[in-house]
């Protein structure tokens, strides 16, 4: 901790040391425009190369940043100090709107809309005679503090570099949080990070919504400096350039963006020489060569030029929070042994004219392993969906400590006290395993987006990464917490996800089909953590295809066939019955 606030400071020093350099005024000018991108570029990198949703209207952004301090600091008698406020307010409403409609639904919407909403914007900005059309408005103020104009080489320099380390510090602040570990979740899909609690479309439309934010103070800084706005800067082919940054220096890491936006711009001056030099002909060649730079990239380098300098550093270890000290957290209280957690009563799912569940019903007790096993196409996978929220019921009841939990989403079941793992894992390979397990404990705590950038929230954060660690410790993964999930073998993955679910402090554990992919060994701890933690009171509902998992652990179990279920009893009963070994032979019974 000490060594990276260190770190910071020292960054933060550099910046007017560099100021102090004899470097011709022509390299800041280079310096300032390279800041102006990274800014933009750090909100991208937050939302696509973290968030994985991508924007081509950043520059549009950028726009509103730099015409609404324009066009009031013209008209009006508003200080610069007092625009960017007004600004960020309509960013923050347009953001908030374009990402409400279209984060909502899945698939290309986004990067579409925000295409629409580039070219919209651009010919708004070029066609209304209040803005000055193409021509733009001329005369912008200068921006000056204590009497010190501010807006051009040195001082200018000082004031942009600082916002721009203080922003790359923010956005490594909030990465490094509760909130951002469900930002981070937000790239696997919308189901794990759901079942854990996240609500994603808020996650979504907020990284939606700093980027836009990012992108308004860079316009509001180009305005200034430029002395001027017209669109030509805000238009699509800067919002794609802006990606592009993005992309290049690695969308995935923070230290990418402002690489990214720094070669950008040294290769774009070069090039703008040599190319119609070269060609004999004037014109946007540099474009052609950074279309074929991105390929490139994409093809040999996909996570950008910082994944080099990424690769040399030591597998991430945190150091600053101490993982050992109190948890200290409100805890569910615990139903009594034997007493019913979950009722699943006459449930029933339809796809089409398929019957995938058919009205089956069961019980699990407090402090017991009910397994759920059948052939093929049983239908255990829909049923562990329908109580789980993933999928939405055609009929029937789930009742959790009698409370009915059909029909919610599975954010608000998990609230509820159910937790679970996934048939194929679904963890976050570039985050250690116990940013991962911690990912579990996300409704456990309260910090948000801003207490995590200004980091207010260390308290919280080392309560639930002491959680995180007391859970991987009660699955005997204390070795491996700080090792990249990524680099674990299938059996400590399926451990993780039970520490994870564990850190939801569930009434009920359901795991879906956790030997899947197990060698003997690993399926022998799997079996001894199950076991363990029945010890401790928990309630399980395994659905697993392994017999041999199943009939060492389980108390009892329901068989399904064909969508019902065949029998329940206990594992004695189930292996003695002729109607289940006729079931998985495929004979009639
Ligand atoms: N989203 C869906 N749309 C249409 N049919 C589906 C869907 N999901 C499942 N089914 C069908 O419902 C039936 C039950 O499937 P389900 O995956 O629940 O079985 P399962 O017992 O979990 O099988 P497995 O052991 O292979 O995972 C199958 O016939 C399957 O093809």
């Amino acid at each position: 901790m000490k060594a990276t606030l260190l770190g910071r400071l020292a960054l933060l020093a550099i910046v007017p040391l560099v100021a102090l350099l004899p470097l011709p005024e022509f390299w800041f000018t280079q310096l300032n425009y390279i800041g102006l991108y990274s800014l933009v570029t750090l909100g991208l990198v937050l939302l696509t190369g973290i968030g994985g949703l991508t924007s081509f209207g950043q520059a549009a952004f950028v726009g509103i940043g730099a015409y609404t301090t324009a066009w009031l600091t013209l008209n009006t008698e508003l200080s610069p100090w007092l625009t960017i406020w007004v600004g960020l307010a309509i960013t923050a409403a347009s953001a908030l709107v374009l990402g409400w409609v279209t984060l909502r639904m899945s698939g290309h919407y986004l990067p579409l809309a925000t295409i629409a909403w580039g070219l919209a914007l651009y010919y708004l900005m070029g066609n209304m005679d209040a803005l000055g059309k193409y021509d733009g408005l001329l005369g912008v103020p200068a921006l000056t503090l204590g009497g010190i104009d501010i807006s051009r080489g040195k001082p200018f320099f000082i004031f942009l570099w600082l916002l721009v380390f203080l922003g790359a510090f923010a956005l490594l602040n909030l990465l490094d949080s509760r909130t951002g570990r469900a930002i981070r979740a937000l790239r696997t899909g919308s189901q794990m990070a759901e079942s854990m609690g996240v609500d994603t479309l808020r996650h979504k439309i907020g990284i939606f919504l700093i980027a836009a934010l990012f992108a308004c103070v860079s316009g509001w800084l180009f305005a200034h400096f430029q002395r001027t706005v017209n669109p030509s800067p805000f238009g699509l082919k800067m919002g794609i350039e802006y990606l592009f940054m993005a992309v290049l220096g690695g969308a995935g890491y923070i230290w990418g963006a402002i690489t990214g936006a720094a070669l950008t711009k040294l290769m774009e001056d070069q090039l703008q020489v040599l190319l119609p030099r070269l060609i004999g002909t004037s014109g946007s060649f540099e474009i052609i060569v950074f279309g074929i730079l991105l390929v490139l990239v994409l093809k040999y380098l996909p996570d950008g030029l910082w994944s080099l300098v990424a690769r040399l550093r030591p597998p991430a270890r945190r150091t600053g929070v101490p993982v050992d000290g109190p948890i200290d957290l409100p805890t569910r209280a615990r139903p009594g042994h034997g007493e019913v957690v979950l009722q699943v009563q006459d449930v029933r799912k339809t796809f089409g004219g398929l019957v995938a569940v058919n009205d089956v019903s069961f019980e699990i007790r407090a402090g017991e392993i009910m397994g759920l096993i059948g052939p093929n196409g049983a239908g255990k996978s829909t049923t562990f969906n329908l109580i789980t929220g993933v999928l939405a019921a055609s009929g029937g009841t789930v009742r959790l400590q009698g409370e009915t939990i059909s029909g919610l989403r599975s954010r608000q079941i998990a609230r509820r006290g159910i937790a679970r793992s996934f048939q194929h894992v679904k963890m976050i390979p570039d985050m250690t395993v116990l940013e991962n397990v911690a990912l579990g404990a996300h409704l456990r705590g309260q910090a948000g987006a801003l207490r995590a950038m200004l980091r207010l929230d260390r308290r919280e954060e080392q309560r639930l990464l002491a959680l995180a660690a007391q859970q991987l410790r009660r699955v005997g993964m204390a070795d491996q917490m700080h090792e990249l999930a990524g680099n674990l073998a299938m059996g400590p993955q399926r451990l993780l996800e039970i520490a994870r679910a564990l850190c939801a402090d569930p009434t009920l554990l359901l795991l879906d089909e956790p030997a899947a992919g197990l060698r003997y060994k690993e399926k022998q701890a799997l079996a001894a953590v199950l076991r363990q933690l029945r010890g401790e009171g928990m309630s399980i509902l395994l659905v697993e295809h392994d017999m041999d998992l199943v009939m060492q652990v389980c108390d009892r179990m329901v068989v399904m066939e064909f969508g019902t279920r065949l029998m329940e009893g206990t594992p004695a009963e189930v292996q003695a019955s002729p109607a289940v070994r006729a079931a998985y032979l495929g004979t009639e019974h």
